[in-house]
């Protein structure tokens, strides 16, 4: 049995596809009233309201209901991580974050956040391109697996992967991790780009610059190049830099239109880009975009200053 806690868009779409195949999955959610529904309507009404549960795909508010579970997918936003691994009974269950982002209070990822109170589970991360809404309707769709142990990590490739989801795995969990982080602080600079009517050219400067600025930082913690260029780096963040379907990229066009933003809304580069941009200042590294980002955010810069910033940096070798 596979347990995917978390019943937001992606868990439920992971959920739904793995379902599809055959397998006993059980889907968590946190409130009863969300399960209780899920159960009787057949579909997550708040998420994913076009795609109908397959027959065997179980709901649940229990967690004990998912301590059998062979394989853990946590598909909850990076920021609330920490505090589902502490819910969960300590075992040998390897633990599949489904996450994207740097903790604020740790500067840590996905992988780092569990193996801080699980040191002896198995921790995984599935990230790449992939909008849970194409997902949920079984369109192909191609992601990244990434675990530190080799062997755990072609077991959960097989595992997950199914005829519409495709699994790539590496043992390079850093790469894989600061890939999806980073690419959602990209996605906001493209959008605040594109929001504020500067176009489709600066647009393409903002996403190669944001890659140069993900190859950089990823250099300096260890990434591989080619994990930075495969589908977990380079492939989402195009496909978040260019789609309003991505949630980073239309609070990045709210920012540059100057409109509000739905708060509620998952956003996981807006704490990414604060952490990264902290992990930054003590590496002594130079972050441009995030920085841009993070003072988008808080207000402490507009569009046209920003942009004038970014074009008068000294000149340099690309
Ligand atoms: N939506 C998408 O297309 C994709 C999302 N992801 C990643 O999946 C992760 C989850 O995002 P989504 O499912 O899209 O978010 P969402 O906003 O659709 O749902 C978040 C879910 O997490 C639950 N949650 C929030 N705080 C919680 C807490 N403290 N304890 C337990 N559960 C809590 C909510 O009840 C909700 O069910 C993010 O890191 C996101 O980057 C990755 C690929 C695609
Ligand atoms: O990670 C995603 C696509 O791969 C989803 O992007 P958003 O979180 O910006 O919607």
């Amino acid at each position: 049995m596979i347990g995917v806690v978390g019943a937001g868009a992606f868990g439920t779409a992971l959920a739904i596809a793995l379902s599809k195949t055959g397998k006993d999955i059980v889907l968590w959610a946190r409130s009863d009233r969300q399960a209780h529904e899920m159960a009787e309507l057949r579909c997550n009404r708040v998420y994913l309201p076009d795609a109908p549960f397959p027959d065997g795909l179980r709901v649940t508010s229990d967690l004990n209901e998912v301590t059998a579970a062979t394989t853990l997918l946590l598909a909850v936003p990076l920021q609330h991580l920490r505090g589902v691994v502490d819910l969960l009974s300590p075992g040998d269950t390897p633990l599949v974050a489904c996450c994207k982002g740097i903790e604020l209070a740790s500067g840590k990822g996905p992988t780092g956040i569990i193996a801080d109170t699980r040191r002896d589970q198995t921790a995984a991360v599935l990230t790449g391109p992939s909008f849970a809404a194409d997902i949920a309707i079984g369109r192909p769709t191609a992601l990244t697996l990434a675990c530190a142990d080799d062997t755990a990590s072609a077991s959960l490739q097989s595992t997950l992967t199914t005829p519409s989801l495709r699994l790539y795995r590496t043992t390079d969990t850093i790469g894989a991790e600061l890939g999806g982080a980073l690419k959602n602080v990209m996605a906001i600079a493209c959008g605040a780009v594109m929001g504020a009517g500067l176009g489709d050219s600066a647009r393409a400067a903002t996403l190669t610059r944001g890659f140069a600025e993900m190859q950089r930082i990823g250099s300096v913690f260890g990434a591989r190049p080619e994990t930075l260029s495969g589908l977990s780096g380079l492939g989402d963040l195009v496909l978040t830099c260019t789609s309003e379907l991505s949630r980073n990229y239309r609070f990045g066009l709210s920012l540059g239109r100057r409109e509000a933003f739905d708060p509620k809304t998952t956003v996981e580069g807006a704490a990414t880009a604060k952490a990264m941009l902290q992990i930054a200042r003590d590496a002594n590294l130079d972050v441009p975009i995030t920085k841009t980002v993070t003072a988008l955010i808080d207000g402490d810069t507009q569009i046209p200053e920003a942009i004038a910033e970014l074009m008068q940096r000294p000149l340099k070798e690309e």
